[in-house]
């Protein structure tokens, strides 16, 4: 098959070969949404763990959701075989090699500090884990990191302030805390508080907020959270002057296109609004959410919407620069990977 791109014919093989050559961030990845079943089962052997799926291939068979609820029921229950420091390490590690393989060059990882509290397990074990595993990533692989922990949001304000406490003695690991987990009935605005006080202690704040939610859980991740990007954001179109405001701030949105129709936030991909918001100005990124329960990495989720919503060797370049853009890496950081990407003009 054959593309007309920007008045070159590219074919399939040049299309992947290019977009993989992009240097790109993942700024959007829940480090447990990267358990594949695989791990889920050695790791539910290694613990003495029974499952209540007879293989690998039913487990994966169950991975067939209908909204977010249900993907995340079965996304926290993934979560029980992750005891030690070395099932962290291996989790993370193995995302580390999937990201590498896609070029992506720098990451920002979320993961949910409350939903291994809850079981008892220490922070300094989930910490330890992913940090040994980021640490050997940059080393060995030369993807740069940041970690994001995330407050759920179906659990109260309260929570979320002790979960803020638990974190704190471990400031140097992360830069900004996000928020997750189940939307609707959930605003922003239930954690003003709480991220008030984020803000306070010097952290960055994002949150996820129009994947299934209003435009107005938007509105409040950005006035009442005053956050520095928008995870997913899609809901967005449905209000004109919230899209402007995001154009006009430039106001980063970590559209997860698999993840978006996993989910049936679309019905397919062709109907997915990200060249539209692309077009009008915002500053779109692409990244994978949970690869392993939705099935797509960072180059899989570029390449579905670039076959499905045509777009262009120019649109790529673009996703790949709004991505350094969107990150938290430093301003002399962002300026080099902006060269290196214009460098692919060329390849
Ligand atoms: O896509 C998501 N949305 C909300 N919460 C989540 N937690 C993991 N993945 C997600
Ligand atoms: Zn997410």
């Amino acid at each position: 098959m054959f593309f007309i791109m920007e008045e070159k014919i590219m074919t399939d093989t040049d299309i992947v070969s290019f977009v993989r050559a992009l240097p790109k961030a993942e700024l959007h990845l829940h480090i447990e949404g990267t358990l594949e079943p695989e791990m889920t089962f050695a790791l539910a052997a290694k613990h003495g763990i029974q499952l209540p799926y007879a293989n690998v291939a039913a487990l994966r068979s169950a991975y067939n959701f209908s909204n977010l609820q249900s993907f995340l029921d079965i996304y926290y229950q993934g979560v029980q075989v992750l005891i030690d420091a070395d099932d962290f390490f291996q989790l993370t590690y193995a995302y580390l090699q999937h990201a590498h393989a896609d070029g992506v060059i720098h990451v920002e990882i979320f993961f949910d500090p409350q939903s291994h509290l809850e079981r008892g397990i220490p922070l300094s074990v989930v910490f330890e884990g992913i940090n040994r595993a980021l640490a050997k990533g940059e080393a060995e692989l030369g993807i740069t990191y940041r970690v994001i922990p995330c407050f759920l949001r179906h659990l109260s304000e309260e929570a979320a302030m002790q979960t803020l406490e638990a974190l704190l003695p471990y400031r140097e690991y992360f830069c900004a805390v996000g928020l997750d987990s189940s939307e609707n009935g959930h605003p922003p605005s239930k954690f003003s508080n709480v991220f008030a006080r984020v803000r306070a202690e010097g952290f960055l704040t994002v949150a996820h907020a129009g994947e299934e939610g209003p435009p107005s859980y938007i509105w409040e991740a950005l006035d009442d959270l005053k956050v520095s990007r928008i995870d997913h954001g899609v809901g967005c179109e449905a209000d004109e002057k919230l899209c402007q405001r995001l154009a006009q701030e430039r106001m980063p949105l970590t559209v997860c296109p698999v993840s978006n129709i996993k989910l049936a936030v679309f019905d397919r991909m062709e109907s997915h609004n990200l060249k539209r918001l692309l077009q009008r100005g915002l500053c779109v990124t692409v990244s994978s959410d949970d690869p392993a329960y939705f099935g797509g990495y960072a180059l899989d989720n570029l390449l579905a919407v670039q076959q499905a919503l045509d777009l262009t060797r120019d649109d790529m370049m673009t996703l790949a620069r709004n991505s350094i853009e969107a990150s938290f890496l430093s301003e002399t950081d962002k300026q080099g990977w902006q060269r290196k990407i214009d460098a692919c003009v060329h390849g």
